[in-house]
């Protein structure tokens, strides 16, 4: 199991209540747990201990048999959770000194490409012939699907990759990418599933969506421009996908909901939401320490309701553990962008690192860390976890 072990501890505070699996010191079995403070309450341990009703759904020590369980019983455990704090702290153990693995095992991943400012700075670089966003981009969410096997926790090395890629002179070259690129997103873990030909409209969202995570989608861009014509995004981003460990429940970012830009034109009727789900979220992003961007979710063109109507409207059935993330998060000002191939601008104006160090594109053994948070009415943040990776050759 490949797990990280004492990365640096977010405080969860004692009402966010995220969901991890984790492994104790010692142990070979994962079990679920739930983040207070800078601890994990052992779930798996404390519902056996208390003979409780939903005990079985942790026995395993992983989320998917509450994924599975529905909007119904994961309110009636958060319920629980939050009423017995005092009485499980006898289950709390640091979080620095568990291993956290991959919290559910990943069903089918897409990768959507909901940020305006994002989309519009790619077009510019990988088509500057064209208009920045394409003819579609208001009409529907664009998305691809990715490789839900190739999913990693938090921590996991990421090996550079080799790909065929276009020269400047135009000769065709195979390597190692010299664009190892990062991008920060916002990852929407499905829980209740659906059945095959019945779309899931917009205002059934918090009805299978379960939580959030933190996403890198790390991107090989000399690989990806030669290879994702006409088909889109393959090798140049399905060798790893990292996740942060712990999954925040819809539950906990009722407050952080907020309108979304306003969409101009209106989209056909099953993308229109009176309920709109725009979340005031932060996506702090570091390299080797420095932070390099602060992304603000809120600029999201595209809402996570919007994408799971979408990617359903067809008839797609949703299975627990199915994971879909928002695509790269871009604001507009300087030091908003989710990429370094729009802090850099393709190369063209590397970043500076605290060292002294520039940076076009990532290289070997550098560290990226994204961590984000998620602004409450009345402006009170809290932590939703960090992904982090560090980059081998
Ligand atoms: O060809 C393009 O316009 C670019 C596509 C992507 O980089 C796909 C992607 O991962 C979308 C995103 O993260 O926003
Ligand atoms: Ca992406
Ligand atoms: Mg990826």
């Amino acid at each position: 199991m490949v797990g990280v072990r004492g990365a640096r501890v977010t405080d969860f505070g004692r009402t966010t209540l995220p969901y991890c699996s984790f492994v104790r010191p010692g142990e070979a079995r994962a079990r679920v747990g739930v983040g207070v403070g800078t601890d994990v309450v052992d779930l798996t341990a404390a519902l056996a201990t208390r003979r409780h009703a939903y005990a079985g759904l942790f026995a395993a020590g992983s989320l998917d048999p509450l994924l599975a369980a529905g909007p119904r019983t994961w309110h009636e455990v958060r319920t629980y959770v939050a009423a017995n704090l005092s009485a499980l702290a006898e289950h709390q153990v640091p979080a620095s000194g568990v291993e956290l693995v991959l919290p559910f095992e990943v069903a089918d991943y897409v990768d959507f490409y909901a940020s305006e400012h994002h989309a519009s700075n790619v077009g510019r670089l990988f088509r500057p012939d064209g208009d920045a966003l394409t003819p579609n981009w208001k009409h529907l969410p664009i998305g691809y699907h990715g490789r839900a096997g190739t999913v990693v926790v938090s921590g996991t090395p990421i090996r550079r990759p080799s790909g065929q890629m276009r020269e400047r002179d135009g000769t065709i070259a195979f390597g190692p990418t010299a664009k190892l690129d990062l991008e920060a997103e916002t990852g929407f873990v499905v829980g209740a599933g659906s059945s095959l030909g019945e779309p899931v409209p917009v205002e059934s969202f918090d009805q299978h969506v379960f939580g959030v995570c933190v996403v890198n989608d790390w991107s090989a861009r000399d690989v990806q421009a030669w290879e994702y014509v006409p088909l889109g995004p393959f090798l140049g981003k399905s060798f790893a996908t990292s996740v942060s460990p712990w999954v925040v429940p819809l539950a906990a970012l009722a407050g952080a909901r907020i309108d979304p830009p306003r969409r101009d034109p209106d989209p056909v009727a099953y993308l229109q939401d009176d309920e709109p789900w725009g979340l005031d979220l932060e996506l702090e992003i570091a390299v080797n320490g420095t932070v390099v961007s602060r992304a603000p979710y809120s600029e999201m063109y595209w809402t996570p309701a919007q994408m799971l109507a979408h990617l359903t409207v067809n008839g797609a059935a949703l299975r627990p553990g199915d994971l879909f993330a928002s695509g790269t998060v871009s604001g507009p000002g300087p030091g908003q962008q989710g990429s370094l191939l729009e802090l850099s601008w393709n190369g063209s104006r590397p970043v500076t690192l605290d060292d002294g160090s520039t940076r076009a594109f990532l290289l070997d053994g550098d560290r990226v860390t994204i961590a984000a948070t998620a602004r409450l009415a009345g402006g009170r943040r809290i932590a939703l976890g960090q992904v982090e990776g560090q980059v081998t050759s």
